[in-house]
């Protein structure tokens, strides 16, 4: 008698601690609720046989929720594993570890777990659509198409923002004679080709106003390295992800991750047991990869307007295009969507070349670039530095000097791509002509158009925004425009999209 009453005690306990967990978990508590979960577990697992397996699976899940719900979702898909072992085809389960995998980019097991909750329950309205979804980021994952003309044409309508998944495009993780590792291309691709799409795994935003000094952005950035450090700690695939990037230091022996550690569906092959970053390692990570996006030089944020007396400023971390380091010859530029990035070919790129960044202006002179890249902590060693340091050009900055260089690289018989990296050097002074009817008249004839010199600068510098600038607005220029578009935002969107972009 005294058994069975301390039976029904103890199941009076649990009714009790599953009351208040559920309590905690509709006021989103979920650490707290999270932790009543376990003593629950811990219960069930002590007593009654078979008898409470049902509430251990149901303590099980709603645990994987309250830990996908605080970040923690390696655990959560252990529970989840837990739950699914009592009764394989618990239907809520299999539903939460399929978004749980989903929000991992696991497309094709997440898309398993709805069709195995749709054979337990075919009911659920919501499964068809997941389902779908998970179809569609599938096939992006494999081929890296992306359309997001609906979402421009309609003025970047925040209810149309276009779902992105990742893809990891033809690339691989290789040694840098720029710096340590770099991202190279795996084969030949033409201008606009989409290589990479990946979202943040951290990233922080503030609008601020225009005058607002240092002060509101060290904020915006100890906001975000305090995220940061928290993500870290509770979850072992971000202290893996991030244990790979630099700190900004030459390594000895630099670490080359396998491309497929970067993959969604490798997720569950990652290293967990990383040793935690330690906050200063973590600072220089930060630091040395984070990409601000007001950086403007070879990103472009899609979708965002500032007034004239407030500006966007975010700052977040994207941890494959962290490995690709800068060149006064970039090859790449991103495009931001949301949370996510998308780098792409900003001219074509050749099979094994190094895909480069612009972390400055590349349309500045070599001495300007010089200073840029200290700031930066380095001084570049690109091929076009390099060539600029031989061929040493006095020049005075102003549109009147454009006609000596022309006439001293006819001289010299430099090749296309040569002169397209020294016009790159002196662009200020080609578009002060360019851009000036008077001086466009004054020089016809001593410098090539407009077109010649935009063509050869995108071809060895890619594109620029300030390309079209010169392009005159001639029907004929449309091909060539929309050709630097593509260039400048990937092909990311049909032509008529394209068009009212430029
Ligand atoms: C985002 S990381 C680039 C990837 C890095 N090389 C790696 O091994 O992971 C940025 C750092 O790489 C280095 N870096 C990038 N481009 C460079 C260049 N052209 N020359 C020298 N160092 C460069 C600088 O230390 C910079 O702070």
């Amino acid at each position: 008698m005294g058994a069975v009453r301390e039976e029904e005690a103890e199941e009076e306990r649990i009714q009790n601690l599953r009351s208040k967990a559920t309590e905690l978990l509709l006021r989103e508590e979920f650490e707290a609720a999270a932790k009543l979960y376990a003593e629950i577990i811990s219960l069930c697992r002590t007593n009654s046989g078979g008898k409470l397996r049902k509430v251990l699976c149901l303590a099980h899940s709603n645990r994987a929720e309250a830990l996908a719900r605080s970040s923690r979702f390696a655990q959560a898909l252990i529970d989840c594993d837990e739950a699914l072992k009592i009764e394989c085809s618990h239907s809520k389960t299999l539903i939460r570890k399929g978004k749980i995998l989903l929000n991992l980019n696991r497309y094709a097991s997440a898309a398993d777990c709805f069709r195995r909750a749709k054979k337990a329950d075919s009911s659920d309205p919501s499964l068809d659509p997941l389902l779908e979804r998970c179809r569609k980021l599938e096939s992006l994952s494999k081929s890296g198409a992306v359309d997001v003309s609906g979402w421009v044409a309609a003025g970047f309508d925040a209810k149309r923002i276009p779902e992105l998944g990742e893809y990891v495009g033809p690339v691989e993780v290789k040694l840098s004679d720029a710096s340590n590792r770099g991202l190279f291309s795996t084969k030949a691709v033409d201008s606009g080709t989409v290589l990479v799409i990946t979202k943040a795994v951290a990233v922080d935003r503030v609008i601020m106003p225009r005058d607002s000094g240092e002060g509101s952005q060290l904020v915006l950035w100890k906001n975000f390295v305090d995220g940061v450090e928290e993500s870290v700690h509770k979850c072992g695939e971000l202290n893996a992800l991030l244990s790979t990037l630099s700190t900004g230091e030459r390594e000895s022996i630099p670490q080359v991750p396998k491309i497929d550690f970067f993959k969604p569906e490798a997720a569950a092959d990652r290293l967990l047991d990383k040793p935690p970053l330690q906050r200063s390692e973590l600072v220089s990570i930060l630091d040395t990869n984070s990409m601000l996006e007001e950086d403007g030089n070879s990103a472009k944020v899609l979708g965002r307007n500032s007034s004239s007396d407030h500006h966007y400023r975010s700052v977040g971390l994207w941890i494959l295009p962290s490995f690709i380091n800068h060149s006064c010859r970039p090859n790449v530029r991103r495009t931001h969507i949301g949370d996510h990035v998308i780098v792409h070919a900003s001219r074509d790129v050749a099979a094994g070349e190094e895909l480069t960044f612009a972390y400055f202006d590349v349309l500045a002179p070599p001495s300007r670039r010089r200073e840029m890249a200290a700031d930066w902590g380095f001084e570049c060693r690109c091929g076009r530095c390099r060539f600029e340091e031989e061929e040493v050009f006095e020049m005075m900055g102003d549109s009147a000097a454009v006609d000596r260089l022309e006439e001293t690289m006819a001289r010299r018989g430099l090749n296309a791509k040569e002169k397209g990296m020294l016009r790159a050097s002196f662009w200020e002074a080609y578009e002060g002509v360019f851009t000036s009817e008077e001086r466009k008249k004054k020089w016809r004839g001593k410098i090539p158009a407009a077109e010649t010199v935009a063509e050869s600068v995108a071809e060895a510098v890619g594109c620029d925004e300030r390309m079209l600038r010169v392009l005159s607005s001639d029907s004929n220029g449309v091909e060539r425009r929309l050709k630097i578009g593509r260039g400048i935002y990937g092909k990311i969107m049909k032509k008529s999209a394209l068009n009212t972009l430029i």
